[in-house]
């Protein structure tokens, strides 16, 4: 599986370092506010696991289930529910965790419909973002990394299903794609 990765652009320490500066931040912001953190499934499982470790304020979890990239690496521009939310979103503060923003289209629609839920606040977290792609106007609160727009794997983002349990997050070799 490693020898498919091009090329390493963030690697585990750098990834942990990052996540640590933001759950600090995290921290300061949300003390006192009890924030519903949602994890986008299934890409943002890691992230997500690792920076609630490095959040100190009380807080809870939930998950949806969110698709529009199907097999491939282009996005069908439909983003489908697939899972929602076992909490309610009226009142609370949400803080949205991604893996990546690519053309801004899933966390457009997660942050409308929790809006249209009366959340009282949305904010996002992504690890990844890749500004040039994007189509909607979303802006993320937190960000690891900028990224190139090259299609980028590994800890948490798959292709065609895999890679996901790479530690740290690299680029592709061209031949995997063309199979
Ligand atoms: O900004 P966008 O262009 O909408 O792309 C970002 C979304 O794409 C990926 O999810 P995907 O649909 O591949 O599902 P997955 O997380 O289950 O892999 C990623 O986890 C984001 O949710
Ligand atoms: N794996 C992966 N999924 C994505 N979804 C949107 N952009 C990307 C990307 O660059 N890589």
């Amino acid at each position: 599986m490693n020898n498919d990765i091009k090329e390493v652009l963030y690697s585990k320490e750098q990834i942990a370092e990052v996540t640590k500066k933001l759950g600090k931040q995290i921290t300061k912001d949300f003390e006192g506010k009890n924030p519903l953190v949602v994890c986008v499934l299934k890409g943002a499982v890691m992230f997500t696991t690792d920076i609630i470790r490095e959040i100190d304020t009380y807080l809870e979890l939930d998950f949806m289930d969110v698709s529009s990239y199907g097999e491939g690496t282009e996005s069908s521009g439909e983003v489908k529910i697939i899972k929602d939310l076992d909490t309610s979103v009226t009142g609370r503060d949400v803080l949205i965790v991604e893996d990546i923003i690519d053309t801004g289209r899933t966390l457009q629609r997660l942050v409308e419909l929790f809006k249209h839920r009366n959340a009282k606040s949305v904010k996002i977290c992504t690890l990844l973002d890749k500004p040039e792609r994007r189509v909607e106007g979303v802006k993320p609160d937190y960000v690891g990394f900028e990224v190139p727009n090259e299609f980028v794997v590994g800890y948490g983002l798959d292709f065609a299903g895999r890679y996901r349990n790479l530690g740290y997050v690299g680029i592709l070799k061209p031949e995997v794609y063309e199979g």
